[in-house]
């Protein structure tokens, strides 16, 4: 069987589709075993759960949640769980699908995972909040595990809620299993340097693509969608220890634009002290969402959400260098665009991955139970980002291709050789 010819091209999604074109331009290119190629497009397992919870005013409401293991050939299943009130089987699908690649290009022993719940936790109280996520974390206790499916932190989830998912689990099961989630509080078997692991990714990426681009990054100019925690923790390490000056910032409520650059330590202060929100900081001109992605800028960071980046915005956009702290924030139609016009996109899938490393680290220190310091750690992600770098560009160069094809290329070889020498198919 050729890979054109799959059995089943009905995706849970149109997200989930646009990842699986992305791997079908690397499988055809590296002209992969079509058996291995057809087998690796699909989940392996997706546990969709309903449960109720009942809120302070006695009401029961019903929540929908999703965990999703894409592959786990090379490992336990790794990946975030998200609370978002557009989330769904796709979007999960597609993460956990991009999760399996994102471990494989950066060489951790994992296969990737995603969860999610449909919920807008800004209006829970914090009460409401807990009770959710034990009562969600009990009903995906039969595929979670620390040899199993180690979950982690994703957008609108924290170090707190991983402890209640650690607790619960460990309730259930009658002993404290701190390897079981990632993303902890340090006093807790979490790791140091898990919370700027992202953002100190996207940092070393965003610097080896300035060199790969003949650009001084303590000259550059930086644009950031998004200013949660991969983009905040992006914006202080670039402009703190890289010169780079971020000039334009946004979350949810739009965007802000300051030609001097913005002092980050300053700005973080004004989001924590205002509820969450940078709206109305001061020191900054107010512009929106889109402005912030066409700006004539060096570095273009988008670290909020999926499809960002559509092809109408990529026509003007002016950045040399795409740096994707978030997963999937640029369209099929938009890459097209911005290949053509040479911007070169470091993709999710390496970008990002300093999180997923630091949650590696992390599970490693509470398995083994002793804790390394902030220097090991930087270091140690600092080489692994930098190598991971190095051959994805050298692999883009060999097949004379873009950075995202290059990066599946690469993860793709070795998840289809972990396939090969577990013996899935006969050879
Ligand atoms: N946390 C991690 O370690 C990792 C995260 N990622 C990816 O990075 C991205 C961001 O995650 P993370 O920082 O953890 O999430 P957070 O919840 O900490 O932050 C998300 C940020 O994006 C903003 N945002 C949401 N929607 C929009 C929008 N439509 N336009 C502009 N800004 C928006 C939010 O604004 P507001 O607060 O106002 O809602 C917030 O500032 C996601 O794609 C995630 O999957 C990838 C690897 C690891
Ligand atoms: O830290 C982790 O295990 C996973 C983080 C994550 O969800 C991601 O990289 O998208």
């Amino acid at each position: 069987m050729k890979l054109s010819e799959l059995g089943r091209l009905e995706a849970p999604g149109p997200l989930y589709k646009m990842a699986q074109h992305q791997f079908l331009k690397a499988a055809k290119l590296m002209d992969l075993d079509p058996n291995i190629g057809n087998f690796l497009l699909w989940p392996q397992r997706s546990l969709v759960v309903h449960f109720p919870v009942v809120m302070d005013d006695g009401r029961v409401e019903i929540f929908e949640g999703y965990r999703v293991q894409h592959n786990t050939a090379r490992g336990p299943a790794k990946g975030g769980i998200r609370y978002h009130p557009e989330t769904n089987l796709d979007e999960v699908s597609s993460l956990a699908f991009w999760m399996t690649w994102k471990c494989a290009v950066v060489n951790l022993p994992y296969g990737g995972g995603k969860g999610g719940v449909r919920v807008d936790p800004s209006k829970l109280s914090e009460k409401e909040l807990e009770k959710l996520s034990r009562r969600f974390f009990s009903e995906i206790q039969m595929l979670v595990g620390p040899t199993k499916d180690i979950p982690a932190p994703d957008v609108n989830t924290n170090a707190k809620i991983m402890a209640w998912y650690m607790d619960t689990y460990s309730m259930n099961s009658g002993n404290t299993t701190l390897g079981v989630v990632t993303g902890k509080p340090l006093d807790l078997g979490g790791s140091e340097g898990r919370p700027e692991a992202t953002g100190r990714g996207v940092s070393i990426t965003a610097a080896e693509a300035c060199k790969a681009k003949g650009i001084d990054i303590s000259k550059a100019t930086v644009a950031i969608q998004g200013f949660g925690n991969v983009g905040s923790f992006s914006a202080k390490i670039l402009s703190e220890e890289y010169g780079a000056k971020i000039v334009a910032v946004s979350d949810v409520s739009g965007g802000l634009y300051n030609e001097d650059g913005f002092d980050i330590n300053d700005l973080i202060r004004y989001r924590n002290e205002n509820g969450g929100v940078i709206k109305g900081y001061p020191k900054g001109k107010a512009i929106s969402n889109e402005e912030l992605l066409t700006l004539d800028v060096d570095i273009l960071v988008p670290a909020a959400l999926e499809n960002a980046i559509t092809g109408n915005i990529a026509k003007d956009v002016k950045a040399k260098i795409i740096v994707e702290g978030a997963n999937g924030p640029t369209t099929e139609e938009a890459e097209e665009i911005l290949i053509e016009k040479d911007v070169l996109i470091v993709p999710d899938i390496l970008a990002n991955a300093g999180g997923v490393t630091v949650s590696y680290f992390e599970w490693v220190q509470d398995l083994q139970s002793f804790f390394w310091d902030i220097e090991d750690i930087r270091k140690k992600l600092h080489k692994i980002m930098t190598k991971s770098f190095g051959e994805v560009y050298a692999t883009k160069q060999k097949y004379n291709t873009d950075m995202r094809t290059a990066a599946y290329i690469v993860a793709i070889g070795r998840v289809a050789e972990a396939v090969k020498k577990r013996g899935y198919f006969p050879m």
